[in-house]
């Protein structure tokens, strides 16, 4: 709703009420409508401020109105009667602006922004596109070029951003409320021709053509499918070429294929689901919303490799005090360099001090003794984890979370080596750790739910999106990810390359397929995983058992590549060539096929065409697969969180909503009877097997993905 009042005597403060952001819901919007009309009839009332409640002006359209039928006063209209008026109208910008919210400020005739508020035209983000007028008004305010920035990427701009570019008239640091009435005294009753934004003319780069040319291709290439910047740019040209009632037209008509895409409807969940996951639970029934986490004052790390380095810029940069441990001398000086450079560069990055003074470096660990939780980050080996837990246990003060950074490995079996399991979770960080957004907490069968929170939280300041996640190998994420890539070392043995391969996933949205992903992490982790799980033995590379291991197929492609030292970019060498060790530009390469050609034959494999729809199906089939099995033995809560974390830290593509959701939007019963389909073709995979949770969705009528927990809830009553 908006609430009227009438202050300093002769200015209409109208005051949007809808917490917590203050969207425009049906309500909203006719409380606008209702309270616009009254300021404009009574005679005492001069000018009018729009304000919203809560210290936020308004973060845009309801979304969630968007999923029913949209009933109430459309917002174009209102917006323009805001425009029309007669009498000055002031929006007073506290908080966000944000989509719809921006485009109500920008039908009024000043705006007067907090100076540490943000504004923006996010609905890119969401599929969509600013179709409260912002594609049109919006370039008529500050030019194309600005315009078309701000609207294809969705960015949130500070108040002073927004004043340099001309969205804003005045930003100030007292109560925006104050200033903004004040000002709407000092403008009552002056000519508003000129504040009329539609009335502007755009202005016309004379490269105009080559302007969008330039754009569009920009745009298509960093898109990578998404449809919404593409209409972006549509719309922003159409208000460069056309006059404003046409350009709205446009506006209409582009949203109208955008609303009801599935890419808006995926985006849409993504928005939800990533905060649903701060919502998080434990089989246990610990919530979040009953667990306190404890204060974390001081954070240690241990182990300042790659991983190392990057937790202890990213727990610096939250303004904690942090002691970083490394025990050999030549490691520990150059993180302390490498460290510091990171620091400095984001700092520099975000116009800020860099936080050097928050880290201390020791070659001890006694030095951790009084942190509040401990981070070990040391290699992937368990042995050496163990015997770091056990001294963790024995030099930490009493209370000290802690936590390992691992990628697979049992907390559970962490946890024991120590005397309190209660306070060890852990905390998988994605690499470059201080830039990729995700973490998954993972919580052994022991862990505190405090200890959970803790972790959680601390994942938050640190500008994680964390996933609780319950122990198993490889947790969600790397779990899901081992059939996915088995799938794709099949596909090379039974004809195809990674070239194909990797077109295929990266048409449908990955930024890099499974083979360039390799190539850049390394293969050589792969084959250490595969070699301690008895599996890469090299007198097994050719001979009757090559290609079964363990009962089950296997391909050993990946381990023949590093035998022979092709470990990807950093050897110059891996499932491509580079034009040297540490290259970055990925080319076929000639000799990978000679080689995969000798491999079929030696193994009497027949090549035989493979398209990229089977690519998609067998990769990306095994891969939702295991998230059912994930689901089902509760490692993951919900669907939303198995989304959230493919979408943040495995470049799964945003507009197709994450794994699950994308099975959800494929069909169940089709995912589930092309399982069936490859299961019966490939009988010695068991990851092809489909899940009983699926078989249980799609007999129950595949409901819509929001009512998977119920069907999850039922199984685990049965089980
Ligand atoms: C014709 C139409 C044209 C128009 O151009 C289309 C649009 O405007 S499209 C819209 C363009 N606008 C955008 O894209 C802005 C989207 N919003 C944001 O970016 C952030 O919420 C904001 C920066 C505003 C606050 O951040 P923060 O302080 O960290 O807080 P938070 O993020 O945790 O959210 C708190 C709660 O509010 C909920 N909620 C939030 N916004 C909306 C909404 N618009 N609606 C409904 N709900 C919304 C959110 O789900 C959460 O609920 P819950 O149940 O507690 O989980």
């Amino acid at each position: 709703m908006a609430q009227y009042s009438c202050v300093s005597g002769s200015v209409g403060l109208i005051t949007l009420k809808n917490p917590p952001v203050n969207a425009l819901s049906a309500a909203v919007r006719h409380g606008i409508v209702d309270t616009v009309k009254r300021a404009l009839s009574e005679p005492k009332v001069k000018s009018v401020v729009i304000c919203g409640q809560n210290g936020i002006f308004c973060g845009g359209a309801d979304i969630r109105e968007f999923a029913s039928d949209m009933s109430g006063p459309p917002l174009v209209p209102m917006i323009h009667a805001i425009e029309a008026a007669n009498k000055p109208v002031v929006a007073a910008i506290e908080g966000s602006a944000l989509g719809g919210g921006l485009e109500l400020a920008l039908g009024c005739h000043y705006r007067i922004a907090h100076s540490k508020a943000k504004l923006g035209l996010p609905e890119v983000t969401l599929g969509l596109l600013p179709a409260a007028g912002g594609t049109q008004r919006l370039p008529r305010l500050i030019g194309v070029p600005a315009a078309l920035n701000l609207i294809t990427t969705g960015r949130h701009v500070t108040a002073a951003e927004a004043l340099q570019l001309g969205v804003v008239d005045q930003v100030t640091d007292q109560n925006t409320v104050d200033a903004a009435v004040k000002f709407a005294l000092s403008v009552a009753g002056q000519s508003l021709d000129a504040r009329r934004i539609s009335t502007y003319p755009c202005p016309r780069p004379s490269d105009l053509d080559a302007l969008f040319d330039g754009v569009m291709q920009k745009v298509r290439q960093s898109a990578r499918g998404a449809i919404a910047p593409v209409a972006c740019v549509q719309a922003v040209r159409a208000a460069a070429t056309l006059p404003y009632t046409q350009g709205m037209e446009r506006e209409k008509e582009l949203m109208a294929t955008l609303f009801t895409s599935g890419q808006a409807r995926a985006l849409q969940y993504c928005f939800f689901a990533q905060r649903a996951v701060g919502r998080w639970s434990m089989p246990s029934g610990a919530r979040w919303d009953t667990s306190k986490p404890r204060p974390v004052h001081k954070a240690a790390v241990i182990g300042l490799g790659t991983m190392g380095r990057g937790i202890a810029v990213a727990l610096a940069q939250t303004g904690l005090s942090v002691v970083a441990v490394e025990t050999q001398e030549k490691q520990l000086m150059e993180a302390k360099q490498a460290v510091s450079g990171m620091l400095e560069r984001g700092a520099k990055r975000r116009g800020v001090a860099p936080a050097l003074d928050g880290i201390s470096y020791s070659g001890n660990i006694q030095a951790v003794a009084d942190a509040d939780l401990v981070i070990e980050a040391v290699f992937e080996d368990m042995t050496l984890k163990e015997k770091i837990f056990q001294q963790l246990s024995a030099v930490c003060k009493p209370g000290t979370f802690l936590c390992t950074n691992t990628s697979a490995l049992d907390v559970d079996h962490l946890a024991s080596q120590t005397r309190n399991p209660e306070l060890v979770v852990g905390m998988h960080f994605f690499a470059p750790a201080h830039v990729m957004k995700l973490l998954e907490v993972v919580y052994g069968t022991r862990s505190s739910p405090q200890a959970v929170a803790t972790a959680m939280q601390l994942g938050k300041k640190m500008g994680k999106v964390s996933v609780a996640v319950g122990n198993c190998r490889g947790f969600v994420g790397n779990r899901m990810l081992k059939p996915y890539l088995e799938q794709a070392f099949f596909l090379l043995e039974e004809g195809a390359t990674p070239e194909l391969v990797d077109r295929a996933l990266e048409e449908f949205g990955f930024a890099m397929g499974v083979f360039r992903v390799s190539d850049l992490s390394g293969l050589d982790v792969g084959w250490k995983v595969r070699k301690g799980d008895g599996l890469a033995e090299p007198e097994m590379a050719t001979g009757q058992s090559a290609r079964i291991r363990q009962g089950r197929r296997y391909s050993p492609l990946g381990d023949l590549l590093c035998e022979q030292g092709r470990y990807g970019q950093k050897t110059g060498q891996g499932w491509y060539q580079y034009d040297k060790p540490g290259g970055r530009v990925a080319r076929s390469d000639p000799w990978l096929h000679s080689f995969l050609e000798e491999y079929r034959a030696r193994h009497g494999l027949v090549a035989r065409r493979i398209d990229q729809q089977e690519v998609l199906e067998r990769c990306l089939y095994v891969l939702i697969n295991e998230g059912f099995h994930i689901l089902e033995d509760g490692i993951a809560a919900g669907p939303e969180d198995i989304d959230v974390i493919y979408v943040f830290g495995y470049g799964w593509p945003r507009h197709r909503g994450g794994p699950m959701f994308y099975a959800s939007m494929v069909g169940l019963a089709k995912v589930l009877e092309r399982l069936e389909h490859y299961h019966q073709a490939h009988p010695d995979v068991p990851y092809m097997q489909p899940c009983n949770l699926l078989r249980r969705l799609v007999a129950s009528g595949s409901p819509p993905i929001q009512r998977w927990r119920e069907v999850i809830k039922k199984l685990h009553s049965q089980l």
